[in-house]
């Protein structure tokens, strides 16, 4: 799915009201239509609703899920925020239509003396601004936006398109937003969402198509993406009936050191999950028992050093399709050497993840040697270190496209929703996995996940998408099963099976 900017949120409603044609107030009620269904089905007419209005159509929106719960017989009452804007039309068109049949419903506040006490089990419309937001919300209107956010523990709270405050594409921290439990939004995820400086303002986002034009939708070009499960049914490739296990590649692994060789063993045994065709691990001495008792799948090759390994370069040559390198490997100045070797001598795209991340925010300049159309795997913490803090979530999204396109890498910066950027600029965001995946263990079965796709000969960039879309995925089930507290992340392991079943076949 497309992640449109505000501006092109316009073009599109604007695009669709020439085009389909459809009159914008004909638009606007299909588009709160939508969300008068979502609360006629998720809420009872025991439930009296507080809508709250601005003046552009995100208040026009507000206006019509107020006139159609009045319909259906609801209790409402339409507070309308007179802060001296000039009304929208199609807001002027539906408060007029509102005021003929149901004056009696409204109520215009002009300061926050006029904020209404709610009785038990009201539901709080925010219609107040949605992607027409174009400055912090200053005045008596933020001590609106600081009352509602006072009703959280008390009212359900539905933002409407945008929590009012928020604005799709810039950062709005430290500046009023309201903190919505759902957010039901038209058509696209908006970037905002999906950033987890606003993780406490969108709450549950619920996508609801409006018709905005295909042809709109189709033909314009973003830098943000949702993955989803149709473009996974892209990538993903069945296995030819005449395979065998040279098909699907020989991967190196290295990775592990003296008391890190279980991330060694977890890497290993997803690359494995994941459909490698044969699968080397180089391992430091101390861990070649532990590897060839763990994993028998997995041949093992032991490095001279006892703790750590510092000959992997010598290792690695044209045999390997891909090499994975970095969980639980150390940054031993060996070991960091050895890899500086192995960028010298190897130039096919590679996964680089956990300590081989770390030597390479000491050694920088290694970053240039890293073959085009690697993946790297940082989390947050890691990613800083390799290229520095950012003010903002949104800047962080700009300095990890910006940095991908001047290394031509990928990279997959990790989180609830893993961004994962691309050489040409491009950035797809993955939405499979849960909090239970934050555990110690589940960046190595990632690792592995992505060098058994990487020798199975998918391109970097469907290795990268598939599996953070299986890594997730797989994670959902352990969770469904275990729960997410209980779940490891051996468990996503055992669950690849299950998700490349529910996925694929
Ligand atoms: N996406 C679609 O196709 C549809 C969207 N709909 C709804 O329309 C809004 C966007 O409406 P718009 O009128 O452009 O903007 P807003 O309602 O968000 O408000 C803009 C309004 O407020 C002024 N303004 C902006 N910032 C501030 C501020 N900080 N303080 C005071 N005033 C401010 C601005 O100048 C405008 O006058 C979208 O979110 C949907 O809810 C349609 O209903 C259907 C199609
Ligand atoms: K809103």
């Amino acid at each position: 799915m497309k992640i449109f900017t505000a501006a092109q949120i316009r073009e599109a409603d604007a695009f669709t009201i020439a085009h389909e044609p459809v009159s914008s107030t004909d638009l606007m009620a299909r588009a709160a239509g939508k969300c008068a269904d979502w609360l006629l089905d998720r809420f009872a007419p025991v439930h009296p609703f507080f809508i709250f209005c601005g003046k552009g159509n995100n208040g026009g929106d507000g206006l019509v899920i107020a006139h159609r719960l009045l319909e259906e017989g609801y209790q409402v009452t339409a507070c309308l925020l007179e802060y001296g804007n000039k009304a929208s039309e199609d807001y002027i068109y539906y408060y007029r239509r509102l005021q003929q049949q149901y004056a009696g419903r409204i109520r215009e506040i002009a300061d926050v003396t006029g904020f209404p006490e709610l009785p038990a089990s009201a539901v709080i419309v925010d219609a107040i601004f949605g992607t027409g937001l174009n400055k912090p919300i200053e005045g008596w209107l933020a001590g609106i936006i600081h009352k509602i956010n006072d009703q959280h523990g008390r009212h359900t709270i539905v933002a409407i398109d945008m929590p009012s405050g928020l604005m799709a594409d810039a950062s709005c921290r430290n500046t009023p937003v309201i903190q919505a439990h759902y957010t039901l939004s038209f058509e696209f995820h908006k970037l905002a969402f999906l950033l987890p400086e606003n993780a406490a303002l969108v709450g549950e986002v619920q996508i609801l198509p409006i018709g905005l034009s295909p042809d709109y939708i189709t033909h314009t070009p973003v830098r943000y993406h949702l993955a989803d499960k149709e473009m996974m049914h892209t990538i993903y490739m069945p296995r030819p009936a005449f395979a065998h296990k040279g098909t699907f590649g020989h991967a190196l692994l290295v990775a592990g050191s003296y008391g890190k060789m279980g991330a060694a063993v977890l890497s290993a045994k997803a690359c494995l999950r994941a459909g490698v065709g044969l699968l080397t691990c180089h391992i430091p001495r101390c861990g070649y028992d532990i590897m060839q008792i763990s994993e028998p799948a997995a041949m093992s090759v032991a490095d001279e050093v006892h703790e750590h390994s510092a000959h992997f370069h010598e290792q690695a040559d044209a045999r390997y399709k891909t090499i994975g390198i970095g969980p639980g490997l150390g940054t031993a100045t060996a070991t960091a050497r050895s890899f500086e070797k192995l960028l010298t001598c190897y130039k096919r795209p590679m996964v680089i993840d956990a300590d081989a991340l770390n030597i390479l925010s000491v050694y920088p300049s290694l970053l240039y040697q890293v073959p085009a159309g690697s993946i790297l795997t940082p989390h947050p913490k890691e990613f800083e270190r390799l290229f520095g803090p950012s003010a903002n979530d949104f800047e962080r999204m700009e300095l990890l496209s910006k940095q991908a396109v001047r290394l031509q890498l990928y990279i997959l910066l990790k989180g609830r929703y893993t961004a994962i950027a691309c050489p040409d600029g491009a950035v797809y965001f993955n939405a499979t996995g849960n909090p239970g995946m934050a555990t110690g263990g589940s960046g190595d079965v990632l690792t592995g996940i992505l060098t058994g796709l990487l020798a199975q000969d998918y391109a970097p960039k469907a290795a990268v998408l598939l599996g953070a879309w299986l890594h997730g995925y797989a994670g959902d089930l352990a969770a469904a099963k275990l729960s997410q507290e209980a779940m490891t992340a051996g468990d996503i392991i055992s669950h690849l099976g299950a998700a490349f079943l529910e996925c694929f076949y």
